[in-house]
């Protein structure tokens, strides 16, 4: 086998994100759970919701994207392939993960829908509440797999959100294919339970047919695949079938069971939680990158722990400092 060119290349949403404060009762009054995700189906949609929030900020986003944007940050040579639109936050998404390096050459797609946008209410917990239009973003198709790129990354990444929509679930099944023909290794972001509400079957088969090998899980997610709310019950049950399970457990940090040795990590402390978008993203990014590097499970998870405190001490999920510098600060 080939020393890969790429470290991860990763498929997911294309999407910007339009960040904004709000309080509870704001949350409460659009009747949305507070710290969930859910999407809206049109742009008039999106629109109406938009008009309600207050003075936003325009950040990229798109969980995977964020991931292979914190590899990228800490050095690593990475992909992406996503849809956008021919539009200005297509442009926008675009220029953004260019500009930090991350070979993005999906084509562009022409007429409605707009690009994704994911309008993100932040309370002064820190907390977020997004609201998803996936525009363009749903119509990936398979014929849009780079599947030169995905052959020649040591790992593919892909995330949960985008297993929803038909023709993305088709591209990524391509791609899957595709990886593992050619001796990579395919990491897996379960994103929401609710993805694992529509899809948990897909998910537990993809795990039986040993199709991936490094699952990402937050606890609640853990739980849902795992059909059982113990959760060293669910660690059991699903790190049997899987060779590496990373699970995040928010401010009591994470732990990984890869070929059944398990370790763990506490979270990074931080003078404030600012904002909890895609800290999950710059978990994953740091393990991620760790692995690619050789690194034990220890430290790949400790350097997991640092990028998500990072992101999550500001506003928006695409790291904002020197991640190469914060990475030989606490792991050398
Ligand atoms: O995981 C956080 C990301 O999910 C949503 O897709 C937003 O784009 C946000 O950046």
């Amino acid at each position: 086998m080939s020393t890969p060119t790429y470290d991860v290349v990763a498929i997911g949403n294309a999407i910007v994100d339009i960040l904004a404060s709000a309080d509870d009762a704001f949350i409460a009054e659009i009747g949305v759970a507070k710290g969930s995700m859910q999407l809206m189906f049109s742009s008039e949609e999106a629109d109406a919701l938009y008009a309600k929030m207050g003075p936003g900020m325009e950040i990229s986003g798109g969980s995977a994207a964020n991931t292979v944007a914190g590899v990228a940050a800490l050095g690593g040579k990475c992909g992406f392939i996503g849809q956008v639109a021919d539009d200005q936050l297509g442009q926008v998404f675009a220029h953004d993960v260019r500009s930090i390096g991350i070979e993005f050459a999906t084509p562009v797609r022409a007429g409605d829908p707009t690009t994704g946008r994911c309008l993100i209410f932040v309370t002064p917990d820190g907390q977020r509440t997004m609201n998803t239009f996936l525009g363009a973003g749903q119509f990936l198709p398979a014929a849009a797999i780079d599947t030169a790129m995905i052959a020649d990354s040591a790992i593919l990444y892909l995330e949960g959100y985008l297993w929803d929509p038909e023709e993305p679930r088709a591209a990524m099944r391509a791609a899957i294919d595709c990886a593992r023909g050619a001796g990579r290794k395919v990491a897996f972001t379960l994103s929401d339970v609710f993805c694992i509400s529509r899809h948990g079957g897909d998910f537990r088969q993809l795990l039986s047919d040993g199709l991936i090998d490094i699952l990402f899980a937050n606890e609640s997610e853990l739980a849902a695949l795992a059909e059982t709310e113990d959760f060293d019950a669910a660690v059991a049950k699903i790190s049997a079938q899987v060779p590496t399970l990373v699970v995040t457990r928010g401010e009591h940090g994470a732990c990984a069971i890869q070929n059944g040795a398990r370790a763990e990590v506490k979270a990074e402390p931080i003078a404030k939680v600012v904002d909890t978008t895609g800290a999950g993203d710059l978990f994953a990014a740091g393990f991620l990158h760790g692995q690619a590097q050789g690194y034990d499970l220890n430290a790949s998870l400790k350097l997991g722990a640092v990028c998500a405190a990072e992101i999550i001490s500001h506003v928006g999920a695409r790291p904002m400092v020197d991640m190469k510098a914060l990475a030989a600060k606490h792991i050398g």
